[in-house]
């Protein structure tokens, strides 16, 4: 395998994805397909290009090939497996490079040699499948790994990936990439994984929690009967909570429980409304429920992360996964959360590729090493473009800035 590295850049002319895709990579999670892949744009070169390079000076050097393209980034429901692999057979893959060397599809018949990069639960559930309907091996890598990866990977080598949002207000974050570690990486998909990272590839799983954004969904659709996840989202904008949920006030005659520090608007029990008056489901407004629900999983997440944080001493949370959604609601309300508990101690950050950092991670495992030089250059910018939405049935009524089914301009050097 020839060895090669990536690299993001700015430019104006960011490919949509009709020129040969040359490297895909797939997270298969519980509830979404991510997948990552390079799309080669029509005027790059081949790769092979041996040309010089010569410098004011007179010096020249040979000149190092590129293949000039665009990373795609999409999603779909795991559930919709059957129409990931439809898709992956039609696309124009072309396995040169990062796999096997001259593996191409003919007559979208895959050659038996062919892998790509996996991670998620799906890399293994689905493995089988992938070789008995695509003829591709899933090559798998480690989803902790992979989340890791991509989150280093996109904190140092995009600009403006991280950032902080606390009452309506969005703060990208410089991050120095010297000065990085350690944080602690809180992936918000189905479940919950709370990743202590102290370098690239140094880290520890340690902790997690079953209340993710599989339990909103899930829960959502059976107490408010959404037929989708953006559905529920859009319905939890509208609602209000307080409806449900039980405040301090509400206990403590509209005073606060100022002893303890609990202002009367706190939430003293969500859901604790439910109990006490003598309602059915049907008396609720499926809006101020979703909402109630939105506001528990998010804020009970921000607490458990908070005291993950304090456990090791960390001071910068980052909040990945698909859940967050860039929704103002959800990220405020994690804020809030962690700004509480922290008495303004820990800072949340959230990722703008927040539900992509396992697919990235399994990206640029196809090329680990030449990747950190390539960073050491600091000459990373990105070139963010969004193409039409892969997932055709997506039609987001949100108002949320999450990053799906975009196109960054970059290239591949080849050494
Ligand atoms: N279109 C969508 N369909 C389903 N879930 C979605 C969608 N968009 C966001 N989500 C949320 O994202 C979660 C999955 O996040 P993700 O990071 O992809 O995790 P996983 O790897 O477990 O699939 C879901 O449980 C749900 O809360
Ligand atoms: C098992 C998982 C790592 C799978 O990842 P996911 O598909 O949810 O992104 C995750 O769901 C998780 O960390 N769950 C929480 C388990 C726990 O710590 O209790």
């Amino acid at each position: 395998m020839g060895e090669k590295n990536l690299e993001i850049v700015q430019d104006q002319t960011a490919t949509e994805p009709n020129g040969q895709i040359s490297h895909l990579a797939l997270d298969i999670g519980g509830s979404l397909i991510k997948s990552v892949y390079f799309c080669r744009s029509d005027s790059s070169g081949s790769g092979d290009d041996q040309d010089h390079e010569c410098s004011a000076n007179g010096g020249c050097a040979k000149k190092r090939p590129a293949i000039e393209g665009s990373l795609h980034f999409a999603k779909l429901e795991t559930s919709k497996i059957d129409q990931c692999l439809e898709t992956i057979k039609s696309m124009k893959l072309q396995f040169n490079g990062f796999v096997h060397q001259n593996n191409t599809i003919e007559d979208n018949t895959i050659k038996d040699t062919s892998f790509i990069k996996a991670t998620g639960g799906g890399a293994h559930k689905f493995a089988d499948l992938f070789k008995e309907k695509l003829g591709i091996t899933l090559e798998k890598e480690d989803e902790m790994d992979c989340l890791v990866a991509g989150a280093n990977f996109l904190l140092k080598a995009v600009r403006q990936e991280a950032f902080t949002y606390i009452d309506g207000v969005k703060e990208f974050v410089q991050i120095d990439h010297n000065d990085l570690y350690p944080y602690l990486l809180v992936n918000i998909g189905s479940g919950v994984s709370m990743i202590k990272v102290d370098g690239d590839g140094l880290f520890e799983r340690v902790s997690g929690t079953s209340i993710g954004g599989g339990t909103f969904w899930g829960l959502g659709n059976l107490l408010t009967k959404c037929k989708s996840f953006d559905e529920l989202l859009e319905l939890s904008h509208r609602g209000n909570h307080r409806v449900i949920d039980m405040l301090v006030g509400d206990i403590y005659g509209g005073m606060d429980y100022s002893k303890v520090g609990l202002p009367s608007r706190a939430i003293a029990s969500s859901f604790g409304k439910a109990i006490s008056e003598d309602k059915e489901l049907d008396d609720y407004k499926p809006e101020d429920i979703a909402r109630s629900l939105l506001r528990m999983i998010s804020n009970n997440i921000g607490q458990i992360s908070y005291l993950n944080a304090l456990r090791f001493g960390l001071k910068r949370i980052f909040f990945g996964g698909f859940f967050i959604r860039g929704q103002s609601y959800t990220m405020d309300t994690i804020s809030v959360a962690v700004n509480f508990w922290s008495k303004g101690e820990a800072k949340a950050m959230f990722l703008r590729h927040e539900g992509f950092l396992g697919a990235m991670g399994a990206f640029v495992s196809y090329d680990k090493q030449r990747l950190d030089d390539l960073l050491a250059k600091e000459s990373l910018q990105l070139q963010v473009r969004t193409s039409p939405p892969v997932d055709t049935d997506y039609q987001s009524p949100l108002n949320g800035e999450s990053i799906e089914n975009e196109t960054i301009n970059c290239i591949i050097h080849t050494a």
